[in-house]
C-alpha cells in the first residue's frame, strides 16, 4: 500500500488570515473566511491543472506557489471542517446515517440510540476524510477506513491518494460503502472525476452472507455516498441530475436515496454491475446540457 509521507506546509502566512485580521491560530477561520478560502483554493487549483495541461509550466508553479501562500491544503480543509460545522447543520455523513437507520428494520439489531450491536460491521472506505468523528465514524454502523491526501489526524486517517490505492486481491480488502463526499468539486478536472468515480467500482464487495439477513438493510450495498455542492448538479452548464445518473448506470450504479439541501446534493447509489473496473461502452463528453448566462461549467466526463 502507497503510504505517502506528511508533507509541511511551510509557507508564508495565509495572505486570507491577515487579510481578515484572524488570529493566526488555524483554527480561528471565520465562516466567511473560510468560505473565501475554499472558493480561492477550488480556483487556484483549475487553473493551475489547466496551466500543467497547456505544458505552462511557469504558471503552474507561479500559481502553486500561490495556492501554498494561502495555506495550502492544509488551510483549505481547516477552512472545509469550519463549513461543516458552522452553515450546514454539520457533517454531510449524518444525512447517510439518518437513510441507513430508516432502512432499519426494527427486528434488527440496534440499541435505543440507533447503533448497531452486532458484528461484524458494514465496511466503509472514506475518501477524503477529515475527521475521525463525524456522523458515520460515531454510528457503530461502519468499521471505518479513512484516507486523505493530507491526514489531519495521523493515528487515524491514513495519508493516501486514492487514486494511488493498490486495487484490492480479495474481499478483505474491498469495502460494503465508499464514501466520497464533496471530494469530486475538489478535482480541478472534469476526467479526473469521471476516473475517480470509475474506480470505487473495484473497491465494493458483494455483501457478505453474515449481513444479508439484515432486513432492509441489505437493499443498498454494496453503494458510494456521493455528496456534491447542490449547484454542481443543479446549476451547471455540463452536469444535471440526469446526466450523472446515466454516468452513474454506466457504471452500473442505480440511484437508492437522494436529497438536495440549498448547499448540498446527497447521493446513495447502490452498484448492481460487474465489480471490476468498468469499461465504458458509451463516452460522456462535456456537452452542454443546461444553457444559460449564469450557470456555473462544472462537469463530469467519462471515456
Ligand atoms: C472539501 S474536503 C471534504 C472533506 C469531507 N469529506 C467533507 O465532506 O467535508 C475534500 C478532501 O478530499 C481530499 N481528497 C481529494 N482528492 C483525494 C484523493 N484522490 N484521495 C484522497 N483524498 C482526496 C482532500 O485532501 C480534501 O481533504
Amino acid at each position: 500500500m502507497t503510504v505517502k509521507k506528511k508533507k509541511k506546509h511551510n509557507g508564508p502566512k495565509s495572505a486570507l488570515l491577515s487579510h481578515h485580521k484572524l488570529s493566526p491560530k488555524l483554527t480561528s477561520l471565520s465562516s466567511k473566511a473560510s468560505r473565501t478560502l475554499i472558493r480561492s483554493h477550488h480556483q487556484l487549483r483549475k487553473r493551475h491543472a489547466q496551466a500543467i495541461a497547456g505544458g505552462d509550466t511557469a504558471t503552474a508553479e507561479t500559481l502553486l506557489a500561490q495556492i501554498e501562500d494561502q495555506g495550502g491544503l492544509k488551510l483549505y480543509q481547516l477552512a472545509s471542517i469550519n463549513g461543516q460545522s458552522n452553515e450546514r447543520g454539520g457533517d454531510s455523513s449524518k444525512v447517510l446515517v439518518e437513510w441507513l437507520h430508516e432502512g432499519l428494520a426494527s427486528s434488527d439489531k440496534i440499541n435505543t440510540k440507533g447503533q448497531s450491536l452486532d458484528q461484524p460491521l458494514l465496511r466503509m472506505l472514506e475518501v477524503g476524510a477529515l475527521s475521525a468523528t463525524n456522523a458515520c465514524s460515531r454510528s457503530r454502523l461502519f468499521s471505518v477506513t479513512r484516507i486523505d491526501l493530507n491526514s489531519q489526524d495521523d493515528e487515524r486517517i491514513l495519508q493516501q491518494d486514492f487514486m494511488q490505492r493498490p486495487l484490492p486481491l480479495s474481499d478483505e480488502e474491498r469495502f460494503d460503502i465508499i464514501s466520497l463526499s464533496l471530494v469530486l468539486n475538489f478535482l480541478p478536472d472534469n476526467e479526473a472525476r469521471g476516473d475517480m468515480l470509475r474506480r470505487t467500482v473495484p473497491f465494493l464487495r458483494a455483501l457478505p452472507d453474515s449481513l444479508q439477513d439484515r432486513g432492509s438493510h441489505t437493499e443498498y450495498f454494496p453503494s458510494l455516498f456521493l455528496v456534491l455542492p447542490a449547484p454542481c448538479v443543479t446549476n451547471s452548464r455540463y452536469l444535471d441530475e440526469d446526466r450523472l445518473k446515466a454516468i452513474m448506470e454506466s457504471l452500473g450504479y442505480s440511484m437508492a436515496r437522494r436529497k438536495i439541501s440549498s448547499k448540498l446534493a446527497y447521493y446513495l447509489w447502490t452498484h448492481v454491475g460487474p465489480r471490476e473496473e468498468p469499461c465504458i461502452k458509451h463516452a460522456y463528453k462535456k456537452v452542454e446540457v443546461n444553457p444559460g448566462k449564469k450557470r456555473n461549467n462544472f462537469a463530469i466526463t467519462l471515456d
